[in-house]
């Protein structure tokens, strides 16, 4: 928990309370999914982040957790060093008041239609920003400020769009214009929720080197979430960022994209890049199946132990009882893993090879393979 980083995510829990089915309505039971079960994650400043795993694995919830839209159900979520939840209790002594905080961590969601209101301009949507984080300017200068952010996300001309209402936008300008409207707040960090999955294939990338340009002029820095591993792998690429794979509410690996992508350690993530075409892994035993199981669990009952011991090819019996914690990749702290493979004198080694019936070995992973980037 440092000054240092932007936002500092320590040991996060986020668990709900699922919608009951009737055989537990009829027990009286109350059923919880560990959306996010005890993540820590740093974000410095002008880092990137970009996190991959399947639908329901918890993505979106770690990063609303990261903003401060959602309440972990327990660990801590720090900006700056200030807890987000005591200054928004006003709980002890705040040094960062809560609306500054939530002014500083913005978000471009994946429907950007649905958060522009359809009754108002580019121009008026855009204004509300300025206005509160300059309330020194008046409405002439706001204009010039907007039109300028217009012409610079390559909408022009900037006065013919700022008129324009959201249902004479594409999605991909929808997009911009939400983009412009998370950096006019001057933010630290953006969270950018499948922000590109929408938009056509030949758009994701302009959309994605625009948002990544603008990260580096506006120096913040970005979470961004996305199901497919090519998105992912570009955005960190091209900002020399960090990959985080997430399992069933956990972060199974994390890292410098280049060592996650060339030296993936966890079989789950041997398993994304097996499945993600044109990243072309180079991985040691690729020929053999890369998934027990196609199955992903039910997050309201996940496996025991390491939870993705059902669908491992490498699990072997001490899998199911223990979970695995994070550790350093051969001694490297920036690159962690949570497998007991990568601790040398871990029983795991001893451990009879796990018995039970595979499934589906001959089938494809079941996501994060939609189309390539390019
Ligand atoms: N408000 C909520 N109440 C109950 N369960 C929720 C709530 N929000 C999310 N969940 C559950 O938490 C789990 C994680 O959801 P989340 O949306 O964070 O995953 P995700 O990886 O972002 O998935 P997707 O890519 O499909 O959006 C899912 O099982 C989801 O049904």
């Amino acid at each position: 928990m440092s000054e240092d980083h932007v936002v500092s995510l320590q040991d996060v829990e986020v668990h709900f309370e699922s919608e009951q089915s009737l055989l537990s309505q009829l027990r009286g039971e109350t059923e919880i999914v560990k959306a996010v079960d005890g993540i820590s994650l740093d974000i410095p400043e002008n880092d990137v982040v970009a996190l991959v795993g399947e639908s329901g694995c918890g993505k979106s919830t770690l990063g609303k957790t990261a903003i401060g839209v959602q309440r972990p159900t327990s660990g801590s979520v720090t900006y700056r060093g200030q807890d987000i939840w005591k200054a928004k209790d006003k709980d002890g002594n705040v040094e960062i008041p809560h609306d500054e905080i939530r002014q500083s961590l913005q978000i471009i969601p994946q429907d950007p239609g649905a958060s522009l209101n359809p009754n108002k301009t580019v121009q008026h949507s855009l204004a509300a920003p300025l206005k509160l984080r300059h309330p020194e300017m008046d409405s002439f200068e706001r204009r010039e400020r907007i039109n300028e952010m217009i012409s610079r996300v390559g909408m022009s001309p900037p006065e013919d769009y700022a008129k324009r209402f959201p249902h004479q936008l594409s999605g991909g300008e929808k997009q911009r214009v939400a983009l412009i409207r998370a950096l006019l707040m001057n933010p630290d960090l953006i969270l950018a929720d499948e922000a590109v999955s929408a938009l056509d294939v030949s758009l994701r990338i302009d959309m994605m080197d625009l948002m990544l340009e603008l990260q580096e002029e506006f120096n913040t820095s970005f979470l961004f979430i996305s199901h497919n591993l090519s998105n992912a792998s570009y955005v960190a690429g091209k900002s020399d960022g960090r990959i985080g794979i997430m399992y069933l509410g956990e972060l199974v690996e994390l890292g410098p994209i280049d060592e996650v992508l060339e030296n993936p350690k966890h079989p789950y993530t041997k398993a994304l890049v097996w499945a993600t075409p044109n990243l072309d892994p180079d991985i040691d035993d690729e020929t053999e199946s890369p998934l027990r199981k196609i199955d992903v669990p039910d997050p309201r009952n996940p496996p025991s132990g390491c939870r993705f011991h059902t669908r491992c090819p490498k699990a072997r019996e001490a899998c199911k009882g223990n979970t695995p914690e994070a550790v350093a990749v051969d001694g490297d702290e920036d690159h962690t893993v949570t497998c007991f493979r990568e601790i040398d004198d871990h029983e795991y080694w001893d451990s009879p090879k796990l018995e039970d019936e595979p499934s589906g070995t001959e089938s494809e992973p079941t996501a994060l393979e939609d189309e390539p980037v390019q």
